[in-house]
């Protein structure tokens, strides 16, 4: 039988469903209902007159395993190539992670020579807590905080100082909240199967899919304008909506709540329960190339200073998107996360003076730039990052058992679910598409 289904929400994730939804000849019609004026949720350029781009949202996938082949498959599929902006692993973006501790830039170990000497801010070689955690017994619990998990396996100081910042790094969270099986899966599988984060790694990296490039940009704007947009009234509900034989929905729960019936009580609840964290984004770009190391960027442990997660040094990965003619420096600085109501208070008091004179007062302090930008743009990013907390993977198992128990048509899928990176969440949307209608 023909299908007509609706996707809901016209984020990245929505626009593979549709792409995948529209290979399919069984697929008779494929609704996007999209409530803003432009698809491509949090993926948002600033495009200037004279040449200069700057992300608000994500800038770059890396296009490792499955889920990074997925996505550079669809980039193909729909001839956009041409529009990539690879950063190679040898590239000094890819190369240099800073992380600022006690007042100071430290470059994070990498390659042989910095796993097995000591390197600050670490206070012995990492190879040395490495070696330990494959002796280390394997935990019996069902979930565990990422740090109580790194904590136990690999020490408390990773636990505080790497891993607490890569949290922040990559959502804005708090590794003590944050899950280790929902958030590290593979981190979690590895200690199941093997007994051992470094064992299964080892066992593990035969089967590496990784390619040359070590990171891309897409100019996801293109994305964006790939499919029309139309607009969903908030009070539109599965029962208005009985023409579809199908939905996949791809926004996050609050707006989910607006489209299903009452009687669907018990999934909002647990919708609702899937916590989500604002960003302060600020873009600056200043005279000259200002910067004291190059690399992608600096990430800030909690310890050092809670709302300020870190610093992206655009124009490093990506000087392409440096306005036209002068040299300029772009950077991105990211604030608040799960930290944003205790060091800014409610997102919807604070103003944009307050988050642009935080930003450039700590590119002053980490990076000891003087100079004070002369472009720059203010995004807070509400509510943009879900946080999978301890027990996520229970809340999705309920919802989708609840789905399925009461025949609802309706798949969920996107950032909220089964990972926050682009590539999962283009992955889920064609996983989602492929539960509808068979594999493409
Ligand atoms: C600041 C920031 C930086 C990031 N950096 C990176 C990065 O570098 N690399 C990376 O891999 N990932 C990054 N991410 C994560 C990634 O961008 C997101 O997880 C992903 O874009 C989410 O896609 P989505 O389709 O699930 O949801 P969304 O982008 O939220 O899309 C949902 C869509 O649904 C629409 N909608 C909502 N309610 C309704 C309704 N009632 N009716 C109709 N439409 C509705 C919304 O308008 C929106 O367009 C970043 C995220 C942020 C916030
Ligand atoms: C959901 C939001 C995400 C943000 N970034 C990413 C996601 C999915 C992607 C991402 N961020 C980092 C990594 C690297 C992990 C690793 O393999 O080492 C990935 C895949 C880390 C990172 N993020 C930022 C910086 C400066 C770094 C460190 C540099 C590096 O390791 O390469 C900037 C940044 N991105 C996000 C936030 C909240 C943030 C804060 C400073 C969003």
């Amino acid at each position: 039988m023909q299908k007509v289904v609706a996707v809901l929400g016209g984020g990245i994730g929505g626009l593979s469903a549709c792409h995948h939804l529209s290979k399919s000849p069984n697929v008779s019609k494929i609704v996007l209902l999209e409530r803003s004026g432009r698809c491509g949720g949090w993926l948002s350029s600033i495009r200037r007159d004279d040449g200069a781009v700057f992300e608000q949202g994500p800038r770059g996938v890396r296009p490792a395993g499955a889920v990074g082949r997925n996505t550079l498959n669809m980039v193909s599929e729909l001839g956009l190539e041409s529009e990539i902006l690879p950063v190679t692993k040898d590239h000094v973006a890819s190369k240099n992670r800073f992380l600022y501790v006690k007042g100071q830039l430290h470059k994070m170990p990498s390659g042989p020579g910095g796993v097995v000497r000591t390197i600050p801010p670490f206070s012995r070689p990492i190879i040395q807590s490495v070696l330990k955690e494959i002796l280390i017994r394997k935990g019996t619990e069902e979930d565990e905080s990422v740090h109580a998990f790194v904590s136990r396996r690999l020490g408390s100081e990773l636990a505080n100082i790497a891993i607490d910042s890569l949290c922040r790094g990559v959502f804005a969270g708090d590794s003590r909240q944050l899950s280790v099986r929902s958030c590290f899966p593979l981190l979690y599988e590895a200690e199941r199967s093997r007994g051992s984060i470094v064992l299964g790694m080892l066992m593990g990296s035969g089967k590496s899919t990784e390619g040359p490039v070590e990171s891309v940009f897409l100019s996801f704007l293109h994305y964006a304008t790939i499919f029309t947009h139309c607009s969903l009234p908030s009070q539109h509900t599965l029962i208005e909506s009985r023409f579809y034989s199908n939905f996949c929905v791809f926004f996050f729960k609050p707006e989910l709540a607006s489209v299903l019936p009452p009687a669907a009580q018990p999934l909002l609840e647990e919708l609702r329960a899937i916590a989500l964290v604002t960003v302060a984004v600020v873009n600056l770009e200043y005279e000259g190339f200002i910067l004291p190391v190059t690399g992608f960027g600096h990430l800030v442990p909690s310890s050092e200073d809670p709302g300020l997660l870190g610093v992206v040094y655009d124009s490093v990965p990506f000087p392409q998107h440096n306005r036209s003619g002068g040299l300029t420096t772009r950077l991105t600085v990211m604030m608040g996360g799960a930290w944003f109501e205790q060091t800014f208070g409610h997102p919807d008091s604070v103003t944009k003076q307050t988050l642009l004179d935080r930003a450039t007062q700590a590119v002053t302090s980490h990076l000891g730039v003087n100079s004070q930008p002369v472009w720059s743009y203010v995004g807070l990013l509400k509510n943009c990052i879900p946080q999978y907390h301890l027990g996520h993977w229970k809340r999705l198992e309920k919802m989708r058992q609840y789905i399925s128990n009461h025949n609802l048509p309706l798949t969920l899928a996107g950032a909220s679910y089964d990972g926050v990176s682009v590539n999962d969440v283009i992955f889920s949307g064609r996983t989602a598409a492929e539960g509808l209608i068979g594999k493409t």
